[in-house]
């Protein structure tokens, strides 16, 4: 097949991690013989210098006529003065509200291999597999904001509407894996988290009846999560509280650098699914511009593009069986390896190269 995919590389590590994605999308195309044309554009800070835009208009016609989008990250402190009029993070959230990708799947399976990089005791990671849906287009990072004097505030709405279709779409990923939806909120205390509670209970009983749906507080959840997460398949919840949960999930896998997303839309009516798909890490300008960047999470998110936006699920799960060789193989970049340890962003992109040719037998090259 032939598939244009926009890279957005962003900021920070996003160009370099971009890059070891790209490159694995070559190979594994190479190898089933499609052909991938990739289209680079500006987004974020790199933008804004740019243009003085954080989406320029030129970015979001090039994604709205993508098969695909591969984004690395935005951010940084170029771009973080208070005042600044425009901040590389806007760009984000308007290409997610722009493209419709409401829903974000965060998957979470730490390796055996890399265990050791987890701060949680390996006996309660051992079978750990779960998704989070975090919803992508509503609720606090989109309302008004203010600021009057010394007060500030930031609005969180919900409609009904926007929880039905993200409750949907993990329910149907429920179905598909273990039938357990946890729905995550804050209904003690938030009106918008009541709202949610209702509309999750309603979907679930009306649309998914198979589906075992429990509500879990946000509190809570953030401990249960690291004390028993064998326990979660599909964990489904609002915007912020999925955006945090999702950096402390990346704890049970041992780094930021490990977790890929996939931040999807509907299906349009040819059947295409509008697909993003990003790492969960931001552009860690602690690190940029030094090539040790894990460059993982970012291939991985290339798996999920593979798979969700092209179709292509041997090719995805190629990938993703080659990053699971080059883990078991030991290749781990300093955030897992720890003790200042560890190869560089370089090799760990050549080890999954090199594993592709180990790991994958397209048809064609079967007995
Ligand atoms: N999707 C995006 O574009 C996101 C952007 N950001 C932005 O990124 C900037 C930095 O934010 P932080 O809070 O520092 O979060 P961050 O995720 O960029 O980094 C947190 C820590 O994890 C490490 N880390 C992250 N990804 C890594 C990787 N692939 N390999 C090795 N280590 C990795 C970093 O070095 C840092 O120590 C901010 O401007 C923020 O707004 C933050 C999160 C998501
Ligand atoms: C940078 C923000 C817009 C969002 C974020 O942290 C994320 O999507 O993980
Ligand atoms: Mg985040």
């Amino acid at each position: 097949m032939h598939a244009e995919i926009v890279v957005l590389p962003g900021d920070g590590i996003g160009p370099e991690v971009t890059a070891a994605a790209v490159e694995v999308l070559r190979a594994v195309g190479y190898r089933y013989g499609h052909t991938f044309s990739f289209d680079t554009q500006l987004i974020g800070g790199a933008a804004i210098d740019a243009t003085g835009e954080a989406l320029p208009a030129a970015t979001l016609a090039a994604a709205k006529r993508a098969d695909a989008i591969l984004l690395g990250a935005v951010g940084g402190p170029k771009w973080s003065d208070p005042k600044a009029p425009v901040r590389p993070e806007q760009g984000l959230l308007a290409i997610r509200k722009a493209l419709g990708l409401y829903a974000n799947l965060r998957p979470v399976t730490p390796h055996p291999a890399a265990l050791g990089a987890s701060p949680i005791k390996p006996h309660l990671l051992t079978g750990v597999d779960l998704v989070v849906v975090r919803e992508l287009t509503g609720g606090i990072y989109f309302g008004d904001k203010t600021r009057d004097g010394d007060s500030a505030s930031d609005l969180c709405r919900y409609s009904v509407t926007e929880i039905e279709r993200v409750v949907r779409r993990a329910a149907a990923l429920a179905r598909s894996r273990r039938g357990r939806l946890t729905s995550v909120d804050k209904a003690n205390v938030l009106e918008t988290s009541r709202l949610w509670r209702e509309t999750a209970t309603r979907i679930v009983a009306e649309e998914f009846p198979d589906i075992q749906l429990e509500h879990q507080l946000v509190d809570s959840m953030a401990m249960h999560l690291l004390s028993r997460p064998r326990e979660y398949d599909v964990i489904v919840t609002e915007n912020m509280f999925g955006d945090i949960l999702t950096d402390e999930a990346s704890m049970l896998a041992g780094s930021l650098g490990l977790l890929p997303s996939a931040s999807l839309g509907d299906t349009d009516g040819s059947g295409r699914i509008m697909g993003l798909y990003e790492p969960i890490h931001g552009s860690a300008p602690d690190i940029a511009g030094r090539g040790v960047a894990n460059p993982y999470a970012t291939i991985l998110s290339a798996a999920l593009l593979l798979r969700h936006s092209l179709g292509l699920a041997d090719e995805a799960e190629c990938v993703e069986k080659a990053v699971a060789a080059a883990l078991d193989a030991g290749v781990f970049t300093a955030d897992i390896a720890g003790s200042g340890g560890g190869v560089g962003s370089r090799q760990a992109t050549d080890a999954v190269i090199e594993q592709l040719q180990l790991e994958c037998r397209p048809v064609m090259m079967r007995d």
